[in-house]
């Protein structure tokens, strides 16, 4: 089949949190299945400078959108990772050419919506100036929302074929691409999508309802929070829009990709270990722990917790949890950087704590690694999860979860109090009180060495290869062409 990803993020391109992972290892697993695979991406500098990119660009062909009552120029270049897989780059430098994808870290960047609606409308043009006749157009998350409107458009406008099926996949509902009304004359599409039928949103233009409302099919990212989206606790004022789809709605369950996160395998940690031998994780640990200003000799709990900072992944609910941290005698290591309340709130506790709390406050792909590799718990209290990968990760490294019961969680971790012989982690409810709870429950599974030690076992016994979550895109893919 021939099959497009659109995305505005790919590992090790250019990734800001797990949205760039599942691109990266999906479309990878479904080049190996043989798949005639491409991806569009933005042609951030990050990419453009990427050292396994710079060697292998062509610069391919000059394009001219319009946008409303202009036209914008653009670029596109190509290159080729890996057999069967093509990566496009959409380049125009006043768009992509910035430090970082969506915002300087303080707040978005103000025309988002016009990088995203060019973006697309770039993607279509290069499809139909390329006549790549997809089978399968699949776009990710609300930057690629006006995607399936702006294909069958120009389907329309020149008459041409340029894809059978659109699949729109949910990543994060909490973020929708709201934009204001008087922008969606750039999009030049008809003005009757402008109303509650279309991609009108309480006064705004939502691009995550032109896509879950206009896509053939909509995915999300695992099968417990395609059934919370469709409820007014977690469909983030969309929950209407989904129930409207929900007859073409799926839950796939991500993976993990076991070329980058393999413990045996992983050359970013100091020592490699596997569930039989586990010697190179004593030396992960130390590490870990030496990094952080610690003892490498510690020989009580460490937990370990990496995410970016905001308050879906439950920051605040650790925060509040200060008197555990002073009163046990525990390490705590953070890695993530976001939203600077929370980032305040963390370096507080950390220069509050210096000898049991140390916070990173950067994105590191390697420390990333070696929290998982060292920690003997990952903590993982969000509000809600669409799927969620640190907890696999985790499980996979040997770190036993404390995740919440909510969305993708509950799908790839077994509480070890409800099915003692199953048990791959801690789950609790996500609250303060909830998180106090799982860390104490942790310290209890810890003082029994065994117990400990077998549900470590089970977790590394787990299979979240992509190899799995990418049979399940074949099947869904293979029923769209039925
Ligand atoms: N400071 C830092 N340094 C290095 N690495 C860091 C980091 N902060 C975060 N990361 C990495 O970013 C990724 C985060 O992935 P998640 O899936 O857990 O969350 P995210 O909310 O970004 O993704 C959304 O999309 C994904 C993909 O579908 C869903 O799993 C998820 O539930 C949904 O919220 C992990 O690979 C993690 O290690």
């Amino acid at each position: 089949m021939k099959i497009v990803h659109v995305a505005s993020e790919m590992f090790p391109y250019v990734k800001t949190g797990g949205l760039a992972d599942v691109v990266g290892s999906l479309a990878r697993a479904l080049a190996r299945k043989n798949h005639e695979v491409t991806v569009f991406l933005p042609g951030y500098r990050s990419v453009l400078e990427h050292p396994e990119v710079e060697p292998l660009l062509r610069r391919t062909r000059r394009l001219r959108i319009e946008m409303g009552d202009m036209f914008m120029t653009g670029d596109v270049r190509v290159f080729s990772p890996a057999p069967n897989l093509t990566v496009h780059l959409i380049c125009r430098e006043e768009f992509f050419d910035r430090k970082a994808p969506y915002g300087n870290g303080e707040r978005d960047y103000e025309d988002n919506h016009h990088r995203f609606i060019f973006f697309c409308k770039a993607v279509v043009e290069v499809m139909r100036l390329t006549n790549l006749d997809a089978d399968v157009v699949h776009g990710h998350d609300w930057q690629t929302g006006l995607l399936p409107l702006l294909l069958r458009a120009t389907e329309q406008r020149h008459r041409v074929n340029l894809a059978m099926h659109t699949v729109h996949t949910i990543h994060n509902l909490a973020f929708q691409g709201l934009f204001p009304m008087k922008s969606f004359y750039r999009t030049n599409l008809p003005t009757e999508l402008m109303g509650i039928d279309g991609v009108e949103y309480y006064g705004q233009a939502s691009m995550m309802k032109a896509g879950i409302l206009f896509a053939d099919r909509i995915t999300t990212v695992s099968p417990q929070y395609a059934e919370e989206i469709q409820t007014s606790d977690y469909g983030c004022g969309l929950d209407g829009v989904v129930q409207l789809r929900a007859d073409d709605l799926l839950g796939i369950l991500n993976g993990i990709d076991t070329d980058t996160w393999n413990p045996a395998t992983d050359a970013l940690l100091p020592g490699n270990f596997s569930a039989a031998d586990l010697g190179g994780r004593k030396l992960c640990r130390s590490e870990l722990l030496k990094k952080a200003g610690f003892d490498p000799r510690f020989s009580g709990p460490v937990f370990g917790m990496v995410c970016r900072l905001t308050e879906q992944k439950g920051v605040q609910l650790l925060l509040a949890n200060r008197a555990f941290f002073e009163r046990e005698n525990v390490r705590l290591i953070v890695l993530g950087s976001g939203d600077g309340l929370l980032e305040e709130g963390m370096q507080e506790l950390a220069d509050a704590l210096p000898d049991k709390v140390y916070f990173r406050k950067v994105l590191d792909e390697k420390f990333s690694h070696l929290v998982e590799a060292g920690s003997d718990f990952f903590v993982m209290p969000s509000l809600f999860e669409p799927c969620g990968l640190n907890q696999m990760y985790s499980q996979a490294y040997g770190a036993v979860p404390i995740v919440t019961r909510v969305g993708g969680l509950i799908d790839t971790v077994t509480d070890i109090d409800d099915e003692p012989a199953d048990g791959t982690g801690i789950l609790i409810e996500p609250t303060a009180a909830g998180l106090a709870g799982g860390l104490e429950r942790a310290l209890d599974l810890r003082m029994d060495r065994a117990a400990y030690d077998a549900v470590q076992q089970r977790g590394m016994g787990r299979d979240f290869s992509w190899e799995k979550a990418a049979e399940v895109y074949d099947a869904f893919y293979e029923e769209l062409g039925a």
